[in-house]
């Protein structure tokens, strides 16, 4: 279980989060949708203790202080140790997260397709095989809690497929309770059981993803809906 209280971040000129209040149920994949600058990542830090909140609460499985042993993420992009193998940079997250299982690293590149590139230095891996790695890495523990700032950064369209299919497995499959953040509503609403949009740090709407207008509708009309959310009262912003 995820869930915020009046969550708020207030830097000396911005308030980048603003009396957030959101729960994700265990197993559910929750969609945190917002243009550039609404303070997803913001959120998403303080839900990790990244960032100390200015007031409201989090909590994560139950406790203001979770097992973050139990917790999985991929926050700032995917950092690796550029001159280790993709394996032994597994292996080193498979250590820090105590994940007894010998066998967690290969699982954990398997699930994300990067078998083939186990031997290779993370420093040379295209864009979107480093945000493998970097999921990888999140998942490879088995997390009770998943949290992903714009995991799609950088995968091409399999890749984005696959990452649907794997966030889609671990919630329904696994109970794993999801928050996967993106400024894309088409991507998200695909993968999504609820969806939480925000604008200028609060929450405007949140929603079952199969109440989103049917399948009549395509990526570009699901934008139209979003962008109309984000700029009913702020038409200029729309142009
Ligand atoms: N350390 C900081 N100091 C001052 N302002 C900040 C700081 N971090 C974020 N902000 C401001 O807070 C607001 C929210 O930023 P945040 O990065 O959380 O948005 P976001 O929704 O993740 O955006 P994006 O989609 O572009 O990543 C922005 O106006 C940003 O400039």
């Amino acid at each position: 279980m995820i869930e915020t209280s009046a969550l708020t971040k207030r830097y000396r000129r911005t308030t980048a989060v603003d009396g957030l209040t959101l729960r994700v149920e265990p197993g559910q994949i929750y969609g945190f949708l917002g243009l550039n600058g609404a303070g997803k990542s913001t959120a998403i830090r303080m839900l990790l203790g990244m960032t100390r909140p200015t007031s409201g609460t989090v909590r994560l499985l139950g406790r203001d202080e979770p097992d973050w042993s139990r917790v999985g993420y991929l926050v700032d992009g995917a950092h690796a140790y550029p001159g280790l193998t993709v394996r032994e940079n597994l292996e080193i997250t498979r250590r820090l997260r105590r994940e007894p299982d010998p066998e967690a690293a290969d699982r954990a590149a398997d699930l994300l397709g990067l078998t083939p590139y186990r031997d290779r230095r993370a420093g040379t891996l295209s864009l979107g095989n480093a945000q493998r790695l970097g999921l990888a890495k999140a998942v490879l523990h088995r997390p009770d809690v998943l949290i992903l700032d714009e995991p799609a950064n950088g995968l091409d369209p399999l890749g984005i497929r696959e990452l649907r299919g794997i966030l889609r497995r671990l919630a329904h499959r696994e109970g794993t309770t999801i928050l996967v953040s993106s400024h894309i509503l088409a991507e998200v609403a695909r993968t999504a059981d609820r969806i939480g949009i925000i604008d200028r740090g609060r929450m405007l709407t949140e929603f079952a993803a199969a109440d989103l207008p049917r399948c009549t509708c395509d990526a570009e009309d699901l934008e139209d809906v979003f962008l109309r959310l984000l700029t009913g009262d702020r038409p200029e912003a729309a142009a």
